[in-house]
């Protein structure tokens, strides 16, 4: 029991705090490396496609052939936004943030789902899926109904991500693009305990459904500190303007921003120390696209806020700096960016749902109270 004068040791923002065991991925600031399921991150992003690693992280182990087609057929049959969910986002301003109407969705979602409250492990992997299938349509619909554009049809010919890219486009994607797309997602998949997946995990330790568990991580990625970084990284290559005389810009940009005493969106992290494991194959990625698409100047630009941020404090750069620029050139409104890492996300959050559920302990960390000493309402009058 503590000495009530002894102040207990407070870890602020759970730094440093080792809160349970996972078998789902591992993030190693030692070796700057990031498995998932023991799979090297760099590996699946470059030779796996999106869903086979989404099978992976729930099942434990990747696929076999016959696995993965049944899982694409149920995946496939899926796609469609529900009119149910269309007819709520419907009845919402053309205003509101993308994060908001799948927020929104999701919650829409669990209370329509048949299995909403079966939380057997068979049930929540049900449900995972039909999330994962839902979610593209969800995201597009989010852009193109305050374009006044419709939704396209899902094509059944495509696999997730080229169909996802379909959808929010309507324009059939080339390889490069979809190769682009498909390494993000599998890089946005999963990151051990980060602040949406312990929102998540925090939701299922009070025996809550999954659904509930789920928007609450959505909103945990919509802050800045966390997956909205990657709309802010796109929000600041614009302040500075990509184009000739960009990198001059970029030094002068970051240079005022240090001063200001701002955050640079895209810097820095609270596991990794030297750089983010998952950065090299991003922006190599975002290189082939960037080049394809004739913009090597947002890779000039991109470059030079990089060195000059390094140079300044020492700070690397995260996954949402070059999957800022990446998505911009996919064609994607600059706020679907964090939407579109809430569907690849999601599938780190279900596999976290059913581990959390599986050895279940209520999470209820300790506070040590610093308000007023004991005071007390003065008697009242009858
Ligand atoms: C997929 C993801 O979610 S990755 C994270 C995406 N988030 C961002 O890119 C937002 C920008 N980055 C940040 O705000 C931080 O680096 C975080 C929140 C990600 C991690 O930060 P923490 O571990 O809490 O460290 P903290 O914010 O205390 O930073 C430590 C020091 O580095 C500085 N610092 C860290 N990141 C940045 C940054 N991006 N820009 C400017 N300074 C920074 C802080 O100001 C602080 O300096 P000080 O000690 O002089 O006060
Ligand atoms: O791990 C974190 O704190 C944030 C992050 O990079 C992620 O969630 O992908």
């Amino acid at each position: 029991m503590t000495h009530p004068n002894v102040q207990p040791t407070i870890s602020k923002g759970l730094a440093g705090v080792v809160a349970d065991t996972t078998a789902i991925s591992k993030v190693d600031p030692d070796t700057n490396s990031l498995l998932y399921r023991g799979y090297p991150v760099q590996e699946l992003a470059t030779r796996c496609s999106f869903d086979e690693v989404a099978r992976l992280l729930w099942d434990g182990d990747l696929p076999d052939a016959g696995t993965l087609d049944a899982f694409r057929d149920r995946e496939r049959a899926g796609r469609a936004l529900d009119d149910r969910v269309r007819r709520v986002v419907d009845d919402l301003p053309t205003t509101a943030h993308p994060m908001d109407v799948v927020r929104t969705a999701v919650s829409v979602l669990g209370a329509l789902d048949p299995q909403a409250e079966d939380s057997s492990p068979a049930a929540e992997l049900a449900k995972a899926e039909r999330l994962f299938a839902a979610l593209p349509a969800v995201v597009a619909y989010a852009q193109r109904r305050r374009r006044g554009q419709e939704l396209p049809a899902p094509r059944e010919d495509l696999g997730y991500a080229a169909n996802f890219l379909w959808a929010v486009t309507g324009e059939e994607p080339d390889e490069v693009a979809v190769r682009t797309f498909e390494t993000s997602l599998v890089l946005y998949a999963e990151h051990s305990f980060n602040a949406s997946t312990f929102a998540a995990r925090v939701v299922t330790s009070t025996l809550s459904d999954l659904h509930s568990a789920v928007t609450a991580a959505v909103g945990a990625l919509k802050g800045p500190l966390h997956g909205g970084a990657n709309e802010a990284v796109w929000a600041a290559f614009e302040e500075i303007g990509p184009g000739e005389g960009a990198p001059d810009r970029a030094r002068a940009w970051l240079a005022d921003a240090l001063e200001n005493h701002r955050k640079v969106m895209g810097f820095g992290h609270r596991v990794y120390r030297h750089g983010d494991s998952r950065v090299p194959t991003m922006q190599a990625a975002l290189r082939d696209l960037a080049s394809a698409r004739g913009r090597e100047d947002l890779l000039e630009l991109s470059d030079a806020l990089e060195a000059a941020m390094v140079q300044a404090k020492d700070i690397q750069p995260n996954l949402d700096y070059p999957a800022g620029p990446a998505y911009h050139l996919l064609g994607l409104d600059t706020d679907l960016f964090t939407p579109v890492f809430v569907a690849a996300r999601v599938v780190g959050w279900t596999a976290h749902v059913v581990e959390q559920r599986a050895a279940n302990s209520l999470i209820r960390p300790l506070s040590a109270y610093d308000g007023p000493g004991l005071r007390h309402v003065p008697a009242r009058g009858a």
